[in-house]
């Protein structure tokens, strides 16, 4: 205790004497200094790494429930030898979704009171597993108020002990007695989900192709411990929320590509009619073939709605094209004059100047685009965007949902030593970070990344004193020079129109080629601070050709990308349904998940979701709260209670008892 001088406590005085409303006395504040450092002592919490989630909500909300196949390793730990497999599989599901599996037991089940007893009891083993690694306090903090003081109880009681079986098994019964039980087990099944994913890292793309990315976000929203790094298509959604035009149009495309409806009626509340209307009375007689929805709706949708579906596709996108060389030709800094296309193509004979070289386009009529003027909006196109504009702007749930994205997320993290981003690094061939123009400035690495954060928060916020537009949004979503996009352009226009492939193409840049080498990985890292002979860099965004034998382990093991695929979509790809990146104190496992059937299936039948874990690096020491970053600000907060201490002992502040 010694270890202070006066000037160092006369020094901190202030803060000292702050810290001292909270610690009035040696004795209060030396039993704080022992808990932390009790606490440095315990196992790390786990963390799980999702990425690019697409709006599977389904089988996003499967993967939280089963903390990717550790909740059912847990319940094999406790009763593999006593359960039988089928008896662990209808535990699993109940813990997964304990109200559904109830009403479906207490329809079968004859002696119900008994089941019951049974479950509560098993589920207080699994629990008491779950929560074996963490503080008392930490448990205490994780327990529903209702039960807190018997879930207590329960969890600490050793059932086994003389005297206390009866006091145990008393509590159980009166649970049952009491009516509780449905209650209790809901209860307690969220405990051991919440205890068993101890912090979630979700690597971005939230949104777009799958039908539920707002539901996505309301469990995020639900969750205990989380961060999020902004995919491309969660900062599209973001400047959509800000009012930018050209990401509302693409955010409607995007939809209407893959007939998500829903996300944008049902969960965001925005109008689509003005677009209906339009969108009918202009191509009327058009059957707008380029445009009919990706994905096999046949079954949802008759063929009018495939029709009226198609028309609105086509209508958004023609919008979306002209908003698009209006806002290059406002940023000649942005270089991007290669995108605007509108003006290469010739009208009278459905081609496209690209390079010289004339390419032919699908058939499809161009009625609302005046060749000398082709990037101006009909007053028609006008009025729509607006009207779409302003439901963007007053969706009360986008912007909710859009405000907890800035809260949690970022463009990049770094935590517990590793880097965490959703796609690239803006890099030469040469391997040396790229400078970028942002505003007026020239940046790279890792003060590019933060200053397009700033921006992006300052687009949002509206900063008054330094007016960043909306369409750094746009910038972000499909910019060669986006950190969050990776690639040389955004060949969207020719992807409807271009008959020849060839300019389908969208190169990566060549961040992605670099990165696979060791080297590089570990100049990134540090980069940003980090021990490259330890951290990890962890990207989603490019989806892991699983069944091409391709690994997501690269650079020698600095670099996981784990796109695993939860976009349906992109399962044919991938050959996987999704990975989930654990991270425990006894190292890195990567889970791969199978797909994910269906809710019903996984109540009734007890599916799960079939996961493989593989270990990508096991710790030789059990790593600890103290090798954490929460570790390094307990040893602050530690270091300031000594101080207080010292500073009580040697009078220089008064204990207030
Ligand atoms: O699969 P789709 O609907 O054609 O979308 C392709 C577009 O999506 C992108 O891949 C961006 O989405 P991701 O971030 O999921 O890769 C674009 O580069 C590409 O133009
Ligand atoms: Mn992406």
């Amino acid at each position: 205790m010694n270890k202070f001088t006066d000037k160092q406590l006369s020094d901190n005085y202030n803060y000292l004497e702050l810290l001292s409303e909270k610690f009035p006395c040696i004795g209060v504040a030396a039993s704080e200094v022992i808990n932390l450092k009790a606490i440095m002592n315990l196992p790390k919490g786990t963390e799980h790494f999702l990425t690019d989630i697409h709006g599977e909500h389904d089988a996003f909300s499967h993967v939280m429930r089963n903390a990717s196949g550790v909740v059912k390793r847990k319940i094999s730990d406790v009763f593999s030898k006593t359960l039988s497999q089928h008896e662990i599989d209808e535990l699993a599901t109940l813990i997964y979704y304990p109200e559904e599996k109830l009403k479906l037991v207490k329809s079968n089940e004859e002696n119900i009171l008994d089941w019951y007893k049974t479950k509560i009891y098993q589920l207080i083993q699994i629990c008491r597993g779950a929560s074996s690694k963490y503080t008392r306090s930490k448990v205490r903090k994780s327990l529903p108020s209702f039960f807190s003081y018997i879930m207590e109880e329960l969890l600490h009681e050793d059932e086994d002990r003389f005297n206390k079986k009866e006091y145990y098994n008393k509590i159980i019964d009166t649970i049952v007695e009491l009516n509780q039980a449905d209650q209790f087990i809901t209860e307690i099944s969220s405990v051991i989900q919440r205890l068993t994913i101890d912090h979630l890292h979700i690597i971005g793309d939230i949104y777009d192709r799958g039908p539920g990315s707002h539901i996505v976000m309301d469990t995020l929203m639900q969750h205990h411990s989380l961060d999020i790094q902004w995919g491309n298509h969660d900062i599209l959604w973001m400047g959509a929320a800000a009012g930018d035009l050209s990401c509302i149009a693409n955010v409607i495309r995007v939809c209407l590509r893959y007939s998500n409806m829903s996300i944008l009626e049902d969960g965001y509340g925005i109008n689509l009619l003005p677009l209906a209307t339009f969108a009918i009375e202009t191509y009327e007689q058009d059957p707008c073939k380029q445009f009919i929805p990706k994905a096999n709706i046949s079954e949802f949708f008759s063929e009018f709605d495939i029709q009226l579906l198609s028309k609105m596709h086509k209508a958004i996108s023609i919008i979306q094209f002209k908003l698009e060389h209006q806002l290059i030709n406002s940023h000649p800094e942005y270089n991007m004059e290669h995108r605007q296309v509108l003006d290469k193509i010739d009208y009278d004979h459905s081609t496209i100047n690209v390079n010289n070289i004339s390419y032919e386009l699908h058939k499809e009529q161009l009625t609302t685009i005046n060749p000398d003027k082709p990037w101006e909006l009909t007053p028609e196109e006008e009025i729509v965007i607006q009207k779409l504009q302003s439901s963007f702007l007053m969706s009360e749930r986008l912007q909710k949902h859009v405000r907890f994205l800035f809260s949690k997320g970022s463009i990049y993290l770094t935590y517990n030593g590793n880097l965490l981003f959703h796609a690239s690094i803006p890099m030469n061939y040469d391997g040396s970070f790229k400078k970028v123009r942002i505003m007026n400035d020239y940046l790279s690495g890792k003060d590019l990344l933060d200053k397009l954060d700033q921006y992006a928060r300052e687009a949002y916020f509206e900063n008054p004193i330094n007016s960043i537009g909306t369409e750094i949004f746009w910038y972000l979503w499909c910019h060669h020079n986006s950190p969050l996009f990776g690639k040389d352009k955004m060949a969207t226009f020719e992807r409807y129109f271009v008959i020849d492939p060839i300019l389908h193409n969208e190169q990566y840049t060549p961040y992605y080629t670099l990165i696979c080498d060791e080297k590089i990985a570990k100049k990134i890292l540090l980069e940003f601070n980090l021990d490259p002979d330890e951290g990890h860099i962890i990207n989603g965004h490019v989806p892991v050709k699983t069944i091409h034998g391709e690994s997501p382990i690269k650079a020698n093991g600095r670099l996981l990308v784990i796109d695993g695929g939860f976009a349906r979509a992109y399962q044919s790809t991938t050959g996987i349904a999704g990975y989930t990146l654990i991270y425990n104190s006894f190292g890195l496992q990567l889970a791969s998940h199978e797909p994910f059937h269906s809710v019903e299936k996984a109540i009734n039948n007890g599916i799960d979701i079939h996961s493989t874990t593989s270990v990508i690096e096991k710790t030789v020491d059990r790593k600890r709260v103290a090798d954490t970053d929460v570790g390094k600000k307990i040893n602050t907060q530690i270091y300031y209670l000594e101080m207080l201490i010292a500073a009580y002992r040697k009078g220089i502040l008064k204990e207030k008892l």
